[in-house]
């Protein structure tokens, strides 16, 4: 799966709506056994949730908004297939996230790209399931570090850590992520299944079981002045960092 949404691949509610429905194909389609998500975007794997859709919007449409981030986590980290990141450019908190639930991420080895869960930096808080999904991949006390801080890694720091795999030149990454999906294919399916669901069902549970008091949460705390006061702050930075 290449994603798609120019110009840097940001979670808008279009493109995760869009996004689970094709996963879903893939899922349903029992010739269908492995994935390798890339980006198709130069220089960026995925810029995380739009800001966007977080700034300036209606409660209504902050909770369809999360509800649809949700169903994304659910499906990815859920998935029965075996989903191999080929994470060839920035990917910043949810960009991060979206990377974390695949079995293995292979990176791009450019020291101008960076991953990790940053949203300390820009006035939020990670959620729960953002933080558990993060702690299940490098450990507690890693990720207590990397979310204070809101940090974010370059490709040797992320492979440091865990969070990332492997790195590769940018041109190998689609051929090294085809070996290991062919080693990672050899395992008898059903095993494979068990196994991952045995390793990620509390997390997945737990969301699950709260799925609507997070959107609730999510919506009172992203609504309040003072955090859309720091989005638009952080936005604007953006903005001028371009010019
Ligand atoms: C008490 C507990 C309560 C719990 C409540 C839970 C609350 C949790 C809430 C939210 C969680 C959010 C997680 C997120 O994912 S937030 C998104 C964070 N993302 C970022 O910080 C990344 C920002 N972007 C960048 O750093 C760069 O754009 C980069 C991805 C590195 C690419 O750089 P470059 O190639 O140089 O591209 P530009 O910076 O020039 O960007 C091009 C245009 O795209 C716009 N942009 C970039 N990122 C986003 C984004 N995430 N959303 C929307 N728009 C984005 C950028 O402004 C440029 O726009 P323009 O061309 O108009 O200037």
């Amino acid at each position: 799966m290449t994603l798609q949404n120019p110009p840097v691949n940001s979670l808008s509610l279009d493109f995760l709506t869009e996004f689970c429905s094709a996963l879903e194909k893939l899922e349903m389609d029992k010739s269908c056994r492995g994935v390798i998500l890339t980006s198709g975007q130069p220089k960026v794997f995925s810029a995380g949730l739009d800001i966007m859709e977080m700034y300036g919007k209606s409660p209504e449409r902050c909770g369809e908004f999360w509800r649809a981030v949700q169903e994304m986590w659910l499906k990815l980290y859920s998935s029965n297939m075996v989903i191999i990141a080929a994470i060839n450019g920035s990917s910043p908190a949810g960009g991060c996230l979206m990377s974390m639930t695949c079995d293995y991420r292979i990176m791009a080895d450019n020291p101008r790209y960076s991953i990790g869960l940053n949203e300390t930096q820009l006035g939020i808080v990670a959620p729960f399931w953002f933080k558990e999904t993060m702690v299940n991949t490098v450990g507690h006390r890693t990720t207590e570090i990397a979310l204070q801080l809101g940090q974010l890694y370059s490709p040797t720091e992320a492979l440091d850590i865990g969070l990332v795999d492997k790195l590769v030149p940018e041109d190998q990454i689609i051929a090294t992520a085809t070996q290991t999906m062919t080693k990672w294919l050899a395992v008898p399916d059903h095993a494979r299944q068990i196994t991952k669901s045995m390793m990620r069902k509390p997390t997945i549970d737990k969301l699950m079981s709260k799925r609507e008091p997070d959107i609730q949460n999510f919506v009172s705390f992203i609504t309040k002045d003072p955090i859309q006061k720091s989005l638009g702050l952080y936005l604007s930075m953006l903005k001028k960092r371009k010019s």
